[in-house]
């Protein structure tokens, strides 16, 4: 069987990583397309989860707009799928890249399988471009790799016919494990800004990305980050994505705050050891939401709403928005006392299994399809 995976960020990396694993363990072979819509992001993660490029997009780094990305993205993609020898086309989530290989698998007659499917806002528009390129990929999916039931529920709502449909969890708890155990023992990190972490500072740890929070938002999120340093009992410790605007913003509000430090983007083990020693988290990933619960972590989602509402609903989470007051008096609240406040880790994205459910399911699913012609 020859399967087309494809990936262009870094959570797709970490989330797909598990999934070529275990792929090509039960003996296929595994054409991996890597569009490069991130690429300092990438650092390590393709030697933790031994993946080797097949074939690598150009441009779509310099290519600033989002339309120009996605033609440039399915026009080099065409190339290697329009030769039609594969069974299956794997994407993840919800970016240009995932969007762009759900158009050319369909458009190839190859078979499309969608992990993470099936997560909503509910509003097409946010998160932008995000939403849309969800609902995209779902129409073109021959499997739907739901992460929760709730996902489930979201595509058969919209029509998904219920046996396309496999709830596996998330495959972000498989790749965490596997970091995990990377940083069980005796682990150096990788950037010396973390290998020495103050032992008298409560860690609070913060990621911000989202387009949709650039500009006053952002600006009121960075505002509380500041309030909280100078309390002084605690580290703020931010990891600045690369993204100019974003970076422009966090290094004018914090640049010079004592008790803050503005990291580089960290490698995934490093940013996993982080996790493991925070005693709370402000963030407006997708990734983290997923990944906080593993070590019981109370986490703060500055952001309106969220596609994840099972990490608000398994106590784990409290969504913020920019609300400056609201994030202070939570942080203040998680770290008013002498230990993290760490609740029983209980992951409701995942047993970490996922991988190996869905490449079972794919095997399954092309027996029949050979068995039928
Ligand atoms: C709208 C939305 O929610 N979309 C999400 C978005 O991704 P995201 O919001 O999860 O992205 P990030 O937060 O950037 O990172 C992801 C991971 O990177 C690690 N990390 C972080 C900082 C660092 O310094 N070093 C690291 O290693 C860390 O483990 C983190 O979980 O797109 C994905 C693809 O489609 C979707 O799956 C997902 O829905």
């Amino acid at each position: 069987m020859r399967i087309f995976v494809a990936f262009g960020t870094r959570p797709e990396i970490i989330k797909l990583g598990p999934v070529c694993r275990a792929l090509r363990h039960a003996g296929a072979h595994v054409d991996v397309f890597w569009s490069g819509q991130h690429t300092d992001l990438a650092d390590g993660l393709m030697d933790l989860f031994g993946i080797d490029l097949s074939h690598g997009g150009t441009g779509v780094v310099q290519e600033t707009s989002l339309a120009g990305k996605f033609a440039l993205i399915t026009q080099q993609m065409q190339s290697v799928l329009g030769s039609r020898q594969h069974d299956w086309v794997v994407v993840q989530g919800d970016t240009t890249t995932a969007a762009a290989g759900a158009l050319t698998a369909f458009l190839n007659g190859v078979p499309l399988a969608h992990v993470e499917a099936g997560l909503r806002t509910g509003t097409l528009d946010s998160p932008f471009p995000e939403e849309f390129n969800r609902r995209l990929v779902t129409i073109a999916s021959t499997l739907h790799f739901a992460p929760t039931a709730r996902s489930r529920d979201n595509l058969l709502r919209e029509g998904v016919s219920r046996d396309r449909v496999a709830v596996v969890g998330n495959t972000a708890v498989d790749a965490l494990l596997h970091a995990r155990s990377r940083i069980a023992v005796g682990y150096e990190p990788i950037d010396p800004e973390i290998a020495n972490l103050p032992r008298d500072r409560k860690l609070v740890l913060a990621t911000l990305h989202r387009r949709e929070n650039i500009g006053k938002p952002l600006e009121d999120i960075l505002g509380a980050l500041r309030e909280l340093a100078n309390d002084g009992d605690k580290l703020i410790l931010l990891p600045v994505h690369p993204n100019p605007d974003i970076r422009a913003q966090v290094v004018r509000a914090l640049g010079r705050q004592p008790n803050v430090r503005l990291l580089k983007p960290l490698q995934y083990t490093d940013f996993v050891f982080l996790l493991s020693r925070s005693w709370t988290i402000v963030t407006d990933s997708g990734g983290v939401q997923e990944e906080a619960p593993s070590f019981g972590l109370p986490i703060l989602i500055a952001r309106e709403s969220t596609e994840r509402p099972e990490v608000v609903e398994a106590g784990f989470g409290k969504l913020v928005g920019s609300d400056r007051h609201a994030i202070v008096t939570e942080v203040r609240r998680l770290t008013n006392s002498d230990a993290p406040q760490l609740l029983p880790a209980r992951n409701p994205f995942g047993d970490g299994e996922a991988s190996r459910r869905i490449v079972e399911r794919i095997f399954n699913a092309s027996q029949v399809q050979h068995a039928a012609e």
